[in-house]
C-alpha cells in the first residue's frame, strides 16, 4: 500500500465557476471515459446546481456512429474540507491496518467511483447526474486522536434512529480508533442548552434493541449561530446530524457557518423520515419496519370487519404530504381494499366516490378495510372544522385527524342512507408504528448509513447527506435532499399497481386525469 501519496487535493486545478465547469464537462471529458481522468474526482468542487449543468450539456456523437457516446455526465459533487481550508494535511487512512479489512481486496473507494442518479436510460441519453460513492479513502484529514466527534437527533421518532447512533460510535472507534465522541441530547438546541454525554462502544451497546432516541429529540430550536459557538467552545471537529428534512436544512446551516469561519468541521446529514419523503435517495431507514408493523394494525382491522357484518375498518399510518407508508403497507398486505393518500385527491358522495364503493364492497364481501394516510383529504377536515393554522415549533403545520373525520362521515352516511347498517372499527396506530426498534433489514441499512458517514467525514467531506442511490451509497450535497420532497407520483407504474391489486376507484375527474 502506498503510504507516501501526496494529498490528491493537491493536485486541483482551481475551483471553477459555474459556466467554465459545466463547459469542461461538455468540452474535454465528453469524448472520453471517466476512468481517463483522475481528477475528474475532485471536480467541480463546490456544490454545483445540477438543472444549470444538464442544461448546458448537449448530446455529442462518438467517432463510430453507431455508438453514441456517454456524453452529459455530470458529478454533483459534496464539499470537502480543503475547499476552505486548502492547507489541510491528510494521513494515510487508518483502516489500512484494521483487522476487519485485512482481507479485503480494495478497502478504498477509487476516486473516481460515482454512483448514478438514474439507471434507466436509452441508448441515446446523456449520462446525467452522479454522486460520489460513499465508503473509505486511502487519505484521512484528522488523526484519529484529535477526533471529538459528537451525534444529534432532531425531529420526530423513527425505527432505527439508535442503530445509527450506536454503528457512529462503534464505526469511529473499532475503524478509526475515535474515542472522544459526545452526545448532544434534545436536538438542536441541546447544543447550546443541555449537557452532552460521552459515548462508548459500550454506552450504546444495546441501543439499538430500543425504538426511539437514546439522545432524546425535539423540534424547533436551531439557533446557527448559538450551535456553531457551542461547537467551536467544545473543540468538536465532526458533526453527525440524524433527521429528516427539516434537520438536514439545519445541517446546510450549520456547515454554511462553519466553512464561513474556517472551522475545521465535517458536518456529516444522516437522513431519517418515518414518512419516506426525503428525495434523491432510495428509501429512509425505518421505513421498511414501518410498513411491516402497520400489517400488525391492517390485520386487526381485518380481524374485527370480518367477524361482524357489514364490517367497516379504517386505519391510519403516518405520512403528512406523502402516502409512502400507506401505499406500501395496502400493496404488503391482501386486506386492504381501499388505500387514500394525500397526493390522489378523493370524494365521497355521488358516482365513483367512496361512499358509493364502500357500499359495493360490502354487498360483495360483507366487509373492508380502508388503510388512510394522515395527510390526506385535509382539504376537507379543514373545510368541516374551521381550523386555526397551527404549526409546531419547527413551523411544520399540525395536520388535522382525517382518520376520525371519515369515521364520522361513514358513520353518517350509512345512517341516514338506511339501506345497510354498517359496524365501524378506527384504528391509529401511527405512534406504535413509530415507536418500535427497527427490523433486521433496517438495521443492516443503518450500519451501511453510520459507516458512510464515518468514512465521509474523516476523508474530510463535509456538507454531505449520505445515502443510498440506486442501491449503491453516496455522498449527495444536503441540498439535493432538502430542495423538493418525495412524493408518491399517481402518474407513476406504483400507483397504478396498487390500484390494480385493491381494485378501488382512481378518484379522478376528468379534469384531473387531463392535468396529470
Ligand atoms: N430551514 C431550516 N433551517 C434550519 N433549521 C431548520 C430548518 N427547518 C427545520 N429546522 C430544524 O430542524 C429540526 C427538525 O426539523 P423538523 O421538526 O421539521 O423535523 P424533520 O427533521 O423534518 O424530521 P421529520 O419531519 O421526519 O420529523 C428542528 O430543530 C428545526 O428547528
Ligand atoms: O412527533 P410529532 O410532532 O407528533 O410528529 C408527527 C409527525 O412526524 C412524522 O412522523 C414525521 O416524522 C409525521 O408523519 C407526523 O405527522
Ligand atoms: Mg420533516
Amino acid at each position: 500500500m502506498d503510504h507516501s501519496l501526496s494529498s490528491p487535493l493537491s493536485k486541483l486545478p482551481p475551483p471553477l465557476s459555474l459556466s467554465e465547469t459545466s463547459s469542461i464537462l461538455y468540452s474535454r471529458y465528453s469524448l472520453r471515459p471517466l476512468s481517463n481522468f483522475p481528477n475528474l474526482n475532485f471536480k467541480p468542487r463546490t456544490s454545483i446546481r445540477k438543472p444549470l449543468l444538464l442544461r448546458h450539456i448537449q448530446p455529442v456523437r462518438a467517432q463510430n456512429p453507431d455508438q453514441t457516446i456517454n456524453d452529459g455526465f455530470v458529478l454533483e459533487d459534496v464539499p470537502h474540507l480543503t475547499t476552505f481550508l486548502p492547507d489541510l494535511p491528510s494521513y494515510p487512512n487508518p483502516l489500512q491496518r484494521s483487522q476487519a479489512y485485512a482481507i479485503v481486496k480494495e478497502t478504498f473507494v477509487r476516486p473516481e467511483d460515482v454512483v448514478a442518479e438514474k439507471i434507466v436510460v436509452q441508448k441515446n441519453s446523456p449520462r446525467g447526474v452522479h454522486f460520489r460513492r460513499a465508503g473509505p479513502r486511502e487519505r484521512v484529514y484528522f488523526k484519529s486522536e484529535e477526533v471529538r466527534a459528537c451525534i444529534v437527533t432532531c425531529g420526530g421518532l423513527c425505527p432505527g434512529i439508535n442503530t445509527v447512533i450506536r454503528e457512529i460510535v462503534c464505526g469511529l472507534n473499532y475503524m478509526y480508533g475515535v474515542d472522544n465522541i459526545l452526545g448532544i441530547e434534545g436536538g438542536y438546541r441541546g447544543f447550546y442548552s443541555k449537557n452532552t454525554m460521552q459515548l462508548t462502544p459500550k454506552v450504546v451497546n444495546d441501543i439499538h434493541k430500543r425504538g426511539g432516541t437514546f439522545l432524546q429529540t425535539s423540534r424547533g430550536g436551531h439557533d446557527t449561530s448559538k450551535i456553531v459557538d457551542n461547537i467551536h467552545d467544545r473543540g468538536i471537529n465532526q458533526v453527525y446530524i440524524i433527521g429528516g428534512d427539516g434537520t438536514q436544512k439545519g445541517a446546510a446551516a450549520i456547515y454554511k457557518e462553519v466553512a464561513k469561519r474556517g472551522l475545521q468541521v465535517a458536518v456529516a446529514g444522516i437522513p431519517k423520515t418515518i414518512d419516506n419523503d426525503i428525495a434523491v435517495i432510495d428509501k429512509s431507514f425505518g421505513f421498511d419496519t414501518a410498513v411491516e408493523e402497520a400489517q400488525r394494525a391492517i390485520n386487526a382491522a381485518h380481524v374485527e370487519v370480518e367477524s361482524v357484518e357489514n364490517g367497516v375498518g379504517i386505519v391510519k399510518l403516518m405520512g403528512r404530504y406523502s402516502g409512502f407508508i400507506a401505499m406500501f403497507a395496502t400493496l404488503a398486505s391482501r386486506d386492504v381494499d381501499c388505500c387514500l393518500i394525500p397526493e390522489s385527491p378523493f370524494y365521497l358522495e355521488g358516482q365513483g366516490g367512496l361512499f358509493e364503493f364502500i357500499g359495493q364492497r360490502l354487498k360483495e364481501n360483507g366487509h373492508m378495510v380502508i388503510v388512510l394516510a394522515e395527510g390526506a383529504g385535509q382539504e376537507f377536515v379543514s373545510q368541516s372544522m374551521h381550523p386555526v393554522d397551527e404549526k409546531d415549533a419547527s413551523g411544520n403545520r399540525l395536520l388535522l385527524d382525517v382518520g376520525l373525520w371519515l369515521t364520522q362521515k361513514i358513520k353518517d352516511h350509512f345512517t341516514n342512507d338506511r339501506t345497510m347498517a354498517i359496524n365501524l372499527k378506527y384504528i391509529d396506530p401511527t405512534y406504535m408504528i413509530r415507536a418500535i426498534p427497527s427490523n433486521a433489514s433496517d438495521n443492516i441499512y443503518c450500519t451501511l448509513l453510520a459507516q458512510s458517514a464515518v468514512h465521509g467525514a474523516m476523508a474530510g467531506y463535509t456538507g454531505f447527506t449520505v445515502g443510498p442511490v440506486n442501491s449503491r451509497h453516496a455522498y449527495i450535497p444536503i441540498s439535493r435532499v432538502t430542495e423538493t420532497q418525495n412524493v408518491v407520483k399517481v402518474t407513476d407504474r406504483m400507483w397504478a399497481r396498487l390500484l390494480a391489486s385493491t381494485n378501488q376507484p382512481s378518484f379522478l375527474r376528468n379534469e384531473e386525469m387531463e392535468k396529470a
